[in-house]
């Protein structure tokens, strides 16, 4: 049963403003329970204005280690790079941002391992996996594709995956590295960002079907025995 609290916003900017404050909270309480922050951020474009106003809090960042929840196998330079959307926003603040992507890897399986090799020595778990969704209901890279069973299935240590997308979603067409299911899961805290009829509809539905949901997020939420907050703004 996926217990699942709902905030809904008019705007953007209103939500921007309150997932700012939440996720400014969580660290500065990793912060002082441990002395450091581990957060992993959503890619996609919906987060930027969010990352703006989460950056203008008074964090001591240098203790912050930001990773990205998945990345598409491009370069840094590219527009579709996920951490250099994140980087652009906080490295500035003094925080540490860690790729999952390096451009050496042969293919994605490649790529997928190099990064579960970078996350295993990190302090985890994180304390906040911050995810976003598409609007086929896929999140981080979990997608339909013959990655799927392993980004859902795999063994519980592996923390990163390669994922070839079938079909590639047309905004960004590209294979990619993911957290998995189980890295997803094993946070202290999760937390979704999401907007529009659409997208809410997508949502409801796989929280409602869980284990036998159609969609990526169903299955990835299903079963998890922590609390989720869902924030939701119509525009
Ligand atoms: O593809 C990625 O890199 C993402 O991390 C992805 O899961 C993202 O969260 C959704 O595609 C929603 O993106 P928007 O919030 O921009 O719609």
């Amino acid at each position: 049963m996926i217990e699942a609290e709902w905030w809904e916003y008019d705007d953007a900017d209103e939500m921007a403003e309150a997932v700012a404050g939440d996720v400014g909270f969580i660290i500065e309480s990793a912060l002082d329970a441990r002395g450091q922050a581990l957060i992993a951020l959503p890619g996609g474009k919906s987060p930027a204005p969010i990352f703006a106003k989460l950056a203008a809090a008074k964090i001591k960042w240098k203790n912050v280690t930001i990773i990205p929840t998945d990345d598409r196998l491009v370069a840094v330079s590219d527009p579709l790079s996920n951490v250099a959307t994140i980087a652009k926003t906080f490295l500035p603040l003094g925080a540490r941002v860690l790729p999952i992507v390096s451009e050496a890897a042969a293919d994605h399986h490649a790529a997928g391992k190099a990064a579960d090799a970078r996350l295993q020595e990190l302090h985890w778990p994180p304390d906040l996996v911050w995810l976003g969704m598409g609007a086929d209901g896929h999140t981080a890279s979990i997608f339909p594709g013959p990655d799927l069973d392993e980004a859902l299935n795999g063994p519980n240590a592996r923390r990163a995956v390669g994922v070839m997308p079938d079909p590639l979603p047309k905004e960004a067409p590209v294979a990619r590295v993911s957290l998995t299911r189980a890295a997803i899961l094993s946070a202290r805290t999760l937390l979704i960002t999401v907007n529009g009829d659409a997208k809410r509809k997508v949502l409801e539905k796989a929280i409602e079907d869980g284990p036998l949901s159609s969609v990526p997020i169903g299955r990835v939420l299903a079963d998890t025995e922590l609390p989720i907050d869902i924030h939701w703004s119509a525009e």
